[in-house]
């Protein structure tokens, strides 16, 4: 095994952390996450991409690194009786990383996943006391056994250390969601997402998508709920040809949602207002049929590149991206001058816990009220551009119902010509959103990621 060692590269300090042992991978991705507040799944498939690892390391390397930054909480649980005094971060998260595969997969003897551990350490370690620490700490857990959670009595402390969630969180879902669809939601949130892809509609039909698929040898099928959407049960898809000839889109299906609620038509005038990357983006110009206007803008200029590389790998000439603060469209365009406008806004991203597990030790409970803010704000600007019988979509990946029903509720309040818009052009499956025009959806009711969508019309006041 060979040293790690820390890169300097253009001014950014980057961990190099494959050399061919999985958990000391593994370990070097959780502490970058941890102390350099790296992304888990960018990391990941940065390291899996450059290192051109194997499928069977591949997916040991995800399962240990998401298995153990999902259950953080849980594993500090069961160690916590036999810490004594403080402990460097490494060798925590060294602890934390075997005590998962102890705890939660069974395909790895105990003794194994000790005895890598004890290797780690001494390798690691400046001391020799380290590795014994390791050593005594996890046999002295496989002697007495993972620690009990049943004795837990508050309800809420007990769902937060047994799924990992901050107990300030767990106490806002009681409060705004009651227990059976918290508890089913943190639950959820730590079962592997399932791979879903978008078909470019303007290209080819489900069908010649799902048969390119089945040629190239994916194990995929169709979705129930959404036409455009399939399943990908095994395999790469990023690497296929027909993700290449953009054919398809990575994207899970509940980000799906928004295009399907705004109701677009060939020849439209359309503002996208939080559109990098451009998966929605691309989504709502496949539905025109790539036709018409389709203005594409965001506040960060170096996301810009992504809407067009997304847009050019799709084939689609109707984009066009511009750098905008949202709350400023009124300076840049005219007044009632677009026939639909989505407002994807920034957001906690508490949907999309399962991809991202940092985000639910990162976010900050005061983090919901600046984002309202931004939200209502960026509503307020897409109000005054949207043409009298317009539509207009708000969404966000989150669960939260500050950011999203009374973000909707006041939107409504201070727009009295602004009412709530069903959409029965949506498909069936979508009962909420077809009668109501708003829809909030759990990780748990697709196994897709948490959404929120809210459709409206412009009416003449
Ligand atoms: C949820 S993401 C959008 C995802 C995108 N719609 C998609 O489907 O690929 C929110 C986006 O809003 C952008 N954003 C944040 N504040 C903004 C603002 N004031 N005006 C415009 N865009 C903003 C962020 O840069 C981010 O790209």
């Amino acid at each position: 095994m060979t040293k790690k060692v820390e890169k300097k590269s253009q001014g950014k300090k980057k961990t190099q952390v494959w050399d061919g042992n999985v958990r000391d991978a593994a370990l070097s991705i959780l502490l970058a996450v941890d102390n350099q507040q790296a992304y888990s799944n960018l990391l990941l498939n940065q390291t899996i991409e450059k290192n051109k690892i194997d499928a069977k390391d591949r997916g040991l390397l995800t399962e240990l690194t998401y298995g153990t930054l999902q259950y953080k909480m849980t594993l500090d649980y069961y160690l916590e009786p036999y810490v004594r005094g403080k402990l460097d971060d490494w060798v925590r998260w060294l602890l934390r990383l075997s005590l998962y595969q102890i705890a939660f997969l069974t395909k790895i003897p105990d003794h194994a996943a000790v005895n890598e551990s004890v290797e780690i350490a001494k390798h690691r370690a400046r001391h020799k006391g380290v590795s014994s620490t390791v050593n005594g700490i996890l046999r002295s857990i496989l002697r007495d056994g993972i620690r009990d959670t049943s004795t837990i009595a508050d309800p809420a402390e007990k769902l937060a250390i047994e799924t990992s969630h901050p107990l300030w969180l767990v106490q806002r879902y009681l409060n705004d969601f009651g227990y059976q669809k918290t508890h089913d939601m943190l639950f959820e949130n730590n079962l592997p997402p399932i791979q879903t892809v978008r078909v470019n509609t303007a290209k080819v039909t489900t069908d010649e998508a799902l048969q390119a698929l089945w040629d190239e040898n994916y194990s995929v099928q169709r979705s129930e709920n959404l036409p455009e959407c399939l399943h990908i049960i095994e395999g790469q898809v990023v690497r296929s040809q027909a993700f290449k000839d953009g054919l398809i889109t990575i994207q899970d299906e509940s980000s799906m949602l928004p295009a399907n609620a705004l109701d677009v038509q060939p020849g439209m005038r359309v503002l996208d207002m939080c559109a990098a990357p451009g998966g929605k983006t691309t989504h709502i110009a496949e539905k025109m049929n790539n036709e018409g206007e389709l203005i594409a803008t965001d506040l960060h200029k170096h996301k810009i590149k992504l809407i067009e590389e997304n847009s050019e790998r799709l084939g689609l000439s109707i984009i066009a991206a511009e750098v905008l603060d949202g709350r400023k469209a009124n300076d840049q365009f005219d007044a009632q001058s677009f026939d639909r406008i989505l407002v994807d806004a920034p957001c906690s991203g508490l949907g999309v816990i399962r991809r991202k597990p940092d985000i639910k030790y990162t976010k900050k409970e005061s983090d919901f009220a600046s984002l309202h803010t931004i939200q209502l704000a960026l509503l307020d600007a897409a109000h005054d551009l949207l043409k009298i019988g317009g539509k207009m979509v708000y969404s966000t990946c989150t669960i939260d119902k500050m950011e999203n029903s009374d973000t909707v509720s006041l939107f409504l309040e201070k727009h009295p010509d602004m009412e709530l818009a069903p959409a029965p052009q949506a498909p069936e499956a979508l009962v909420a959103l077809r009668t109501t025009g708003t829809m909030q959806v759990f990780p748990q009711d697709f196994s897709s990621d948490g959404f929120f969508v809210a459709a409206f019309v412009k009416k003449a006041q």
